[in-house]
């Protein structure tokens, strides 16, 4: 499978046609582009027509996902029907509770579930299962209001609910992505979120705003110490296997087959990402 970076992956009201438009122009891996909770009713009919137009004509570089709403409300239809017709590279399903839901809309299209109720963190291993989930996808706002925890800087009160669902998602082979930092204006805290959520397994966060993309770019990309400690591995574990061994000791830490497999896989994103140009 080829490596998709998608260290940012930025929302944006698919009725706001600035943002529509100024996303084309941003570092973000990947958009969603939401026809759920960012879109207030009487809008919805008009932000399908401009999210259709909008995937349609294309956002080069970019994976480009479209939000529907839930196929329990009145839009959740004919959001599907316009997904189908303009074709998104994922559809991202909101509150996802059940493995039936995800095996009642498919379409074609990959997946991304959004695990966001106490019920789906329970079932997000069903729902990883599921045919045509390629990501599950946290989301913590509405998981802290639906759990009546409170929003705390370090998010002790979802490790649960985090663990679980990078868990299942990797268990499957799926992507796994990080909730949103809801505070625009706390940059540090962004960034211990984001540093957080890497280093429990997720491969990237959803944004809300273009200010957290170069964060997120950074903490879920790989920095140059990396580059430089990967190609060490890979050496010392060839050297190592051309010699008959099975281990490598580096700078005093054991090499094995799980470190030289790890080396290969974060220099192939840093191949990609450069590639890219981001
Ligand atoms: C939060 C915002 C409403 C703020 O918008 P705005 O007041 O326009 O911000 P700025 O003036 O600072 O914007 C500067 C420029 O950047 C563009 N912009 C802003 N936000 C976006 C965006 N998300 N995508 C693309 N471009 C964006 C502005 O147009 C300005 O451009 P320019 O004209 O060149 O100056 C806004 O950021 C926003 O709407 N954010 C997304 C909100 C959203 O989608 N929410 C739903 C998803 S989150 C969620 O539901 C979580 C989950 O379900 C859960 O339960 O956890
Ligand atoms: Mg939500």
């Amino acid at each position: 499978m080829p490596t998709l970076p998608r260290r940012s992956v930025l929302y944006l009201p698919a009725s706001n046609a600035r943002a529509l438009e100024k996303a084309r122009e941003l570092e973000a891996d990947a958009l969603i582009i939401d026809l759920e909770d960012a879109v207030a009713p009487e809008a919805k009919p008009r932000a399908r027509e401009m999210a259709t137009e909008a995937i349609r004509a294309g956002y080069p570089g970019k994976e480009v996902a479209l939000r529907v709403n839930a196929a329990d409300t009145p839009w959740g239809d004919a959001d599907l029907e316009a997904a189908y017709r303009c074709g998104p590279d994922a559809i991202v399903l909101p509150k996802v509770e059940t493995a039936q839901e995800v095996r009642e809309v498919a379409l074609g299209i990959p997946l991304w579930a959004m695990i966001e109720t106490p019920r789906g963190v329970l079932a997000a291993h069903e729902i990883a299962a599921a045919p045509g989930v390629a990501a599950l996808v946290m989301g913590t706002s509405d998981l802290v209001r639906d759990l009546r925890a409170r929003p705390v800087p370090g998010r002790e009160n979802l490790l649960y609910a985090l663990s679980r669902v990078v868990t299942c998602a990797r268990a499957h082979g799926l992507e796994a992505l990080d909730g949103v930092h809801l505070d625009l204006e706390d940059a540090e805290g962004f960034e211990r979120a984001c540093v957080q959520g890497r280093d429990l397994g997720f491969g990237g966060k959803t944004l809300i705003h273009p200010r957290q993309i170069e964060t997120a770019n950074r903490v879920f990309g790989v920095s140059p110490e990396e580059v430089a400690w990967a190609r060490r591995v890979l050496e010392a574990y060839r050297a190592a296997r051309a010699e008959g061994k099975g281990v490598a000791v580096l700078d005093g830490r054991l090499i094995e087959n799980l470190h030289a497999a790890e080396a290969e896989r974060l220099l192939e994103l840093d191949r990609v990402i450069r590639e890219r140009g981001t």
